[in-house]
């Protein structure tokens, strides 16, 4: 059922969450962990570094477009999403979809050597210089940090990233009360399983996490507004289609 009361529909609903995580994840931890001190070159840096503001932007663009596509997926697997109205629908993912990218990323974050698996291998924060916005990528870099030290299992990254999606909170949604249902059944059932895991703390830690997420996604906001001011051409023509929808 939509809003499990009972114990079984609790786990039958986390475990629905978590396959529909692990199948649209696009890289698999497992995957990137044999690959963690495969680092850029100096000469590698270098080439990364002489690309142009709206090449690099660009480069990006598409790599958090492809990331977004995939949060799309996991989130029309989520039961209490599918139901909604296309419109509820649109207004969740415009603001959630980057902040689920953001919590993903984390899971591709080496917090020994500061660097995030980036284009095949793991970048630190010089590689991402000619954005010309180190403000943002030094906060992407510092949640993932953040989010690692909170060494969440990938049942717990699952639950959180759909309570990121399905949050009533979000502007303009038409039937927020539904919404809300949802969000306090996903809330139960990640409640459900930090008591299972015995971590019922990092419930606390986890709201935290979620300000944060929303003070980075104003600064991603403001940063695209930046850009597409400055490189029109690209950001109106160039940008895939579906970043527009969702960021435009
Ligand atoms: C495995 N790799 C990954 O998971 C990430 C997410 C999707 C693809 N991807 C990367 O390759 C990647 C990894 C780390 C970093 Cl720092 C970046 C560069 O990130 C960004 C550069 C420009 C704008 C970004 C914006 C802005 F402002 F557009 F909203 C917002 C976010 C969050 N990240 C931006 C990227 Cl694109």
């Amino acid at each position: 059922s939509l809003y499990p009361h009972s114990l079984q529909s609790l786990d039958d609903m986390c475990a629905s969450i978590v396959r529909s995580h692990r199948e649209t994840s696009q890289y698999r931890v497992e995957e990137l962990q044999v690959l963690r001190w495969k680092l850029y070159s100096r000469e590698e840096i270098q080439v990364y570094q002489s690309k142009s503001v709206d090449e690099m932007w660009q480069h990006c663009a598409s790599r958090l477009t492809d990331a977004v596509q995939y949060v799309v997926e996991f989130a029309k697997q989520i039961p209490g999403f599918r139901t909604l109205s296309q419109n509820d629908q649109i207004a969740l993912l415009k603001t959630g979809s980057m902040e689920v990218v953001l919590v993903r990323m984390s899971r591709f974050f080496n917090a020994e050597n500061n660097s995030v698996f980036f284009d095949g291998k793991f970048a630190g924060v010089e590689v991402f210089k000619s954005l010309a916005c180190g403000d943002l990528i030094t906060a992407v870099f510092d949640f993932a940090h953040g989010m690692c030290a909170l060494k969440l299992s990938e049942q717990q990254i699952a639950l959180f990233s759909a309570l990121v999606l399905i949050n009533a909170d979000r502007p303009c949604l038409e039937d927020r009360g539904r919404v809300q249902r949802a969000q306090r059944s996903l809330e139960f059932g990640l409640r459900h399983i930090l008591h299972r895991d015995n971590q019922e703390s990092l419930m606390h830690k986890l709201n935290q996490r979620m300000a944060v997420l929303r003070s980075l996604c104003s600064l991603h906001m403001e940063k695209l507004q930046w850009f597409s001011q400055h490189y029109p051409l690209t950001a109106h023509i160039l940008f895939p289609p579906l970043y527009k929808e969702l960021f435009a």
